[in-house]
């Protein structure tokens, strides 16, 4: 079962040089996206060539049956407990290696995921890389219940943050609503910028109807940027961690 033919070389590159740090033994958390699942594929090769023993957990029903087509060992995520790794796309990844994620629907899963492992890497191409989160709208996942009232309360935490002015969507697929892996609704927040992702993490979190947004914060630790000619740049949190929106993200969380 093959999904990318012919994939992109940027996303092949930053693929490759991900699966090249997975062990044998290691438990695994496998994103979603086509970068993800150019990703799984490389994965389960490597698997098929040298006999790797792996555990998987798949951030989406997509994403499961993809790589349980191509052969590798997915589990549910409590089978297996903690991760070593997750390998994982991104829709913007700034200076700091915080993320927005969600594009494909599936960040609620992903970030389950992500905080269930020791090291979180994402894998982009460069047209992911920003000065400031934001250009690209942010997923927010909510409860169908009451849909509309957590869409007011959404508006309203953007007007607390003077972000009043700007579209709320919700995200269809075709004519209907688009409806998660657990069932929910997604808003799209178009933002333009994020002035303070810490903050605007805060304020969703904080509305009842909201499940989870795509903002990940402090949560990466590595981001592999490929480029088209098939070189990768790499960019590691542990380098330059900034203590203060660790713990203001781990607040907002708790
Ligand atoms: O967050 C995600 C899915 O929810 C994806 O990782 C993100 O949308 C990037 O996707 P792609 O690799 O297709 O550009």
């Amino acid at each position: 079962m093959t999904q990318n033919p012919q994939p992109d070389p940027a996303k092949l590159a930053a693929s490759r040089a991900a699966v090249a740090l997975v062990r044998d033994g290691m438990k695994l958390g496998l994103g979603t996206g086509s970068t993800a699942s150019i990703m799984v594929e490389l994965l389960a090769g490597r698997v098929r060539a040298e006999g790797l023993s792996l555990r998987c957990a798949a951030t989406s029903k997509a994403t499961a049956e993809l790589a349980a087509g191509l052969g590798l060992r997915v589990e549910t995520l409590d089978e297996i407990g903690w991760l070593d790794m997750t390998i994982d796309g991104a829709d913007e990844v700034d200076p700091d290696l915080h993320l927005i994620k969600g594009g494909g629907g599936a960040h609620l899963r992903e970030k389950v995921v992500a905080a269930a492992s020791d090291r979180m890497v994402v894998i982009a191409d460069p047209g992911k890389i920003v000065d400031r989160l934001g250009a690209f709208p942010l997923p927010v996942e909510v409860l169908q219940f009451g849909f509309e009232t957590t869409r007011t309360l959404v508006r309203r935490a953007l007007e607390g943050l003077d972000l009043g002015d700007r579209e709320v969507m919700q995200r269809l697929k075709g004519s209907d609503a688009w409806i998660t892996d657990e069932g929910n609704f997604i808003l799209d927040l178009h933002l333009q910028a994020i002035p303070d992702p810490v903050l605007l993490a805060r304020a969703l979190s904080a509305i009842p109807g909201v499940v989870e947004h795509g903002l990940f914060l402090g949560m990466c630790d590595l981001a592999i940027i490929g480029k088209p000619d098939g070189d990768v740049v790499t960019l590691d949190r542990s380098a330059d961690i900034d203590a203060d929106m660790l713990a203001h993200e781990a607040e907002a969380r708790s």
